[in-house]
């Protein structure tokens, strides 16, 4: 993001052991050895990894979101990406989104009052207007979540669906600040909290969710844009500043998933768009001259032509995204991951 020192920051989160896997007496290979590295077991042996802020098992979302601070900097006027990688099951949609009965809400729905929060503490200096919109990337087409498919009569769900893909067609572009920016997708204005927590969960009931591994699996990237501008009272000056949130897909490998034709597709696509992913971060922290986003819609959201500029200077290298990559290529080739690999 555009303010404070740091351009990308990588956080570790530790997932308790669920029910199953404790009554299956699984032992737990990683641990937190301080707030900025974990342990793992592996065949060969304990690894450390190194992160900007490791969180453990215990941390609550509320620990999590308080590091966040984030928000401040979108209604600053600054661009701001937070998105969760990770191999399915690993807690992604817990951290994001948060629990179903919304018992443990989880950083989407603290950033949708956080924002307003902030807005209300300071609406005698500024005006604002917050629009919204919310888009999902399934086998690498862009669908809008804010437009509920309506199935026309005489149709089969399959169809109207796909005409209204038509009609509604997103396309990823970059104004000429270099900012990318959705076209096409429908954008909504939100007065309150409510508002944004209503228009998502409508858009998350438009999701496509595969039942075969894990039915609680999300086969597809759920993109959620609110863009904050806001009118200095004082002198005028407007500004406007972007929070995207993204729950990506997860990473598993389609051998382990017994995975059949179009689910074998999702994953292609999945571990596609995941794999370009780790390509562009690795580019920005070779200093490369050539960051390839292009080759994904997920990579072309993602990236802004200032943030590669910045980052670049900044030589931003750590292990941690070293060993995503290399997670990413060995997921894209097929091979098996050994134990503990997945972190
Ligand atoms: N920190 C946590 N505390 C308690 N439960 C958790 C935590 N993280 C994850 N879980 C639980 O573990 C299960 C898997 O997590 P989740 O669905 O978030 O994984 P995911 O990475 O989003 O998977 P997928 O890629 O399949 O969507 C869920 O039942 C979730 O409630």
């Amino acid at each position: 993001h555009g303010g404070g020192n740091e351009k990308i920051r990588v956080f570790c989160r530790i997932r308790p052991a669920s029910r199953t896997e404790s009554a299956q007496s699984e032992t737990v290979v990683v641990e937190k050895v301080d707030e900025f590295s974990v342990k793992v077991e592996t065949s060969r042996g304990d690894r450390e990894f190194q992160f900007d802020r490791v969180f453990s098992s215990e941390a609550s979302q509320t620990d999590l979101f308080l590091d966040m601070s984030l928000i401040q900097s979108a209604i600053d006027g600054y661009n701001v990406c937070i998105f969760a990688y990770g191999q399915t099951g690993s807690g992604k949609t817990f951290t994001m989104v948060g629990d179903k009965d919304q018992k443990n809400p989880g950083i989407m729905p603290r950033t949708f009052n956080a924002i307003f929060d902030i807005i209300t503490e300071n609406r005698n200096k500024f005006e604002y207007r917050v629009s919204t919109y919310m888009l999902e990337l399934y086998n690498d087409r862009l669908q809008d979540l804010l437009v509920t498919p309506t199935t026309a009569a005489g149709s089969s769900a399959a169809e109207s669906q796909q005409f209204q893909a038509a009609a509604h067609r997103v396309e990823i572009k970059r104004n000429r600040k270099g900012v990318v920016f959705a076209q096409g997708a429908e954008k909504k204005d939100v007065s309150n909290a409510r508002e944004l927590y209503a228009l998502f969960k409508q858009a998350c009931a438009n999701r496509h969710i595969s039942a075969t591994m894990n039915v609680e699996s999300s086969r597809s990237h759920l993109i959620v844009g609110i863009t904050v501008e806001s009118r200095n009272l004082t002198n005028g000056s407007v500004s406007s500043g972007k929070v995207s949130l993204v729950d990506l897909a997860g990473s598993e490998r389609a051998a382990k998933t017994g995975a059949k034709d179009h689910q074998l597709k999702e994953a292609n696509f999945i571990n596609k768009s995941l794999s370009a992913l780790g390509d562009v971060i690795s580019a920005l922290s070779a200093e490369l001259p050539h960051v390839p986003y292009r080759n994904s819609k997920l990579t072309q959201y993602a990236t802004r032509v200032k943030n590669i500029t910045n980052i670049a200077q900044r030589n931003v290298e750590s292990k941690e995204i070293a060993h995503l990559k290399e997670m990413i290529v060995k997921l894209k080739s097929g091979q098996t991951l050994e134990d503990g690999e997945d972190v």
